[in-house]
């Protein structure tokens, strides 16, 4: 039986009351998912509570303590499907503690608009799986996707 990997992945704005700019990672490996971007996060452990996973990748990718907010809830009890052995819960989050900086798994952080029509962000090259999560992200904030 496969076990389908869960992730969990941090939809950090620049504040959770008033969110007007997403912070998107460039991933730098494996070489299909290379320069493209993502919400940061990773893998959680056996045994390890998703919150809490998510909290530890945060703190080793980026060097940041962060507050989470609600979940942008997927179509699935573990979230948003990616491929056929991995599924990602998102939180929104802000920070509240550290400068983020690219300490693993990504060679570039960007703050991109979440309003004015996102064109920045939609045009940006996500993991494809990652652009259903995006555009809910959008709808979630209030702003127009099209
Ligand atoms: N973190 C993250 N992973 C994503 C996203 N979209 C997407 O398809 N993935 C995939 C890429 C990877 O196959 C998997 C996450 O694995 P990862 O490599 O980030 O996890 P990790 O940091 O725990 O990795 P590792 O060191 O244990 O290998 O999910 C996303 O937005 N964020």
């Amino acid at each position: 039986m496969t076990v389908l990997k869960q992730i969990v992945g941090g939809a950090i704005v620049d504040s959770l009351q008033n969110p007007r700019r997403l912070l998107a990672g460039r991933r730098t490996a494996p070489v299909a998912y290379a320069g493209m971007w993502e919400f940061p996060g990773g893998k959680v452990e056996e045994g390890e509570a998703h919150e809490a996973a998510l909290h530890r990748e945060l703190h080793e990718e980026l060097g940041v303590g962060v507050r989470l907010g609600p979940e942008l809830p997927g179509p699935t009890p573990a979230g948003w499907p990616l491929n056929d052995r991995a599924a990602m819960r998102v939180w929104l989050a802000e920070l509240v503690r550290g400068t983020p900086a690219p300490l693993q798994d990504h060679d570039e952080l960007r703050w991109v608009a979440l309003h004015g029509g996102a064109g920045e962000l939609l045009a940006m090259p996500w993991i494809p799986a990652d652009l259903p999560i995006v555009h809910a992200l959008l709808a979630a904030v209030g702003r127009k996707t099209v």
